[in-house]
């Protein structure tokens, strides 16, 4: 039988997420879907034979045997918490919430059910090229790690994009990728703003964020969100006696009139195809399979949101911020 999913939010990555589990994916059917935006919800649910369901009675219907949540940041956090309640498992995109105290409250509620239903978008773990550099990393080819330097870099942002968006949507991602990267916690974040882009309007556009780590790494992330070329994402671990990068991932390279050429991805989905698409498959087989998720988990999402919220304050008042994070519930140790 394949798994029932219901999705949450048919925007930009709900439609992705369900042309995945539609077209590309098997094991799967998307059979409801749900969005604040009516006549959107209709379309979508229109074009794969689906019903349209408000969010919360989508989550509690019993045909609906696992949920997708694609809507807004700041939604997430109750869907979540109504999925655990029903004891239904739930994919959500990041992040898992848009405060510390919600995310605190989402490993109560699942720690109290006694067994993980939860797993965030965070699907640079399962990308290609960081899969590949992390190998490097494990085996100890460049050495014990110093440094990583990342940069996150967004063609562009829509007009009703925040400063706290440039932290909270846009590094959650560097955040959550260097505490998996190099398996410890956050402890402390600065972020610092160099010279605005032209290209910004009113955005302190770039950010260089440092990112202490309990092990004594330190990462510097440039997030820019109006870097106009293209969508580009960068990381490179200094060791003691190497280094190593995310490789160039291009599949083709023209070389004409005296010039070497790749393309460059247009944004996150052509850039991250691949992962999200192992991602959710991972997600399917195991939830179909009555198996518990392994990809990132409540805590994990927790974790980003309790270090973008303190990189958040960093931002607003210029400095060092330490990352006040609960004990790890014994359900995620
Ligand atoms: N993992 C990734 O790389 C990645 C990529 C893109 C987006 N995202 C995340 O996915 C989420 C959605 O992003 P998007 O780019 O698709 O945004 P979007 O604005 O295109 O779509 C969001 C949709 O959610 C709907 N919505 C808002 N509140 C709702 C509610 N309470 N109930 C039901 N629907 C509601 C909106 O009407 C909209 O259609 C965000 O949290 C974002 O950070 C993750
Ligand atoms: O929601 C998107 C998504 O998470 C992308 O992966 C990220 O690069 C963007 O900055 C963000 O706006």
């Amino acid at each position: 039988m394949s798994l029932s999913i219901g999705v949450i939010g048919t925007g930009m990555i709900g439609r992705e997420h369900i042309r995945r589990l539609t077209t590309v994916l098997s094991g799967a059917r998307v059979t409801a879907v749900s969005d604040v935006d009516d006549e959107l919800a209709g379309r979508v649910a229109a074009a794969i034979g689906a019903r349209v369901l408000p969010g919360t009675k989508l989550i509690t219907d019993p045909s609906v045997d696992a949920v997708l949540i694609c809507s807004w940041g700041g939604t997430h956090a109750e869907y979540v918490l109504a999925a655990i309640a029903a004891g239904k498992p739930v994919f959500c995109e990041k992040p898992l919430a848009t405060t510390s105290a919600a995310g605190l409250r989402i490993l109560e509620a699942e720690s109290a059910y006694g067994r993980r239903l939860v797993q965030v978008g965070y699907m640079r773990r399962y990308d290609v090229a960081y899969r590949a550099l992390k190998r490097e990393l494990d085996r100890g080819t460049i050495g014990a790690p110093l440094m990583m330097h990342c940069a996150h870099r967004n063609a562009h942002v829509p007009s009703f994009y925040t400063p706290d968006d440039m932290i909270a949507d846009t590094a959650v991602h560097e955040i959550d990728m260097v505490r998996w990267m190099f398996g410890t916690e956050i402890e402390a974040v600065r972020v610092l703003r160099p010279r605005p882009s032209s290209h910004a309007g009113e955005l302190p556009d770039p950010l260089l964020l440092i990112l202490e780590l309990a092990n004594g790494v330190l990462a510097d992330v440039e997030i820019s969100v109006n870097a106009q070329y293209g969508y580009d994402i960068r990381g490179e671990i200094l060791g003691e006696s190497g280094t190593a990068a995310l490789g160039e991932l291009s599949p083709v390279a023209v070389r004409r009139t005296g010039r070497l050429t790749t393309p460059i991805p247009a944004d996150w989905r052509e850039r991250f195809l691949a992962a999200y698409d192992v991602e959710l498959r991972e997600w399917v087989d195991t939830v179909r399979a009555g198996g518990v998720v392994t990809g990132p988990d409540a805590w994990d999402g927790y974790a980003a949101t309790t270090v973008s919220a303190a990189a958040v304050l960093a931002l607003r008042t210029g400095k060092r911020v330490e990352v006040a994070m609960a004990d790890r519930p014994r359900l995620y140790r």
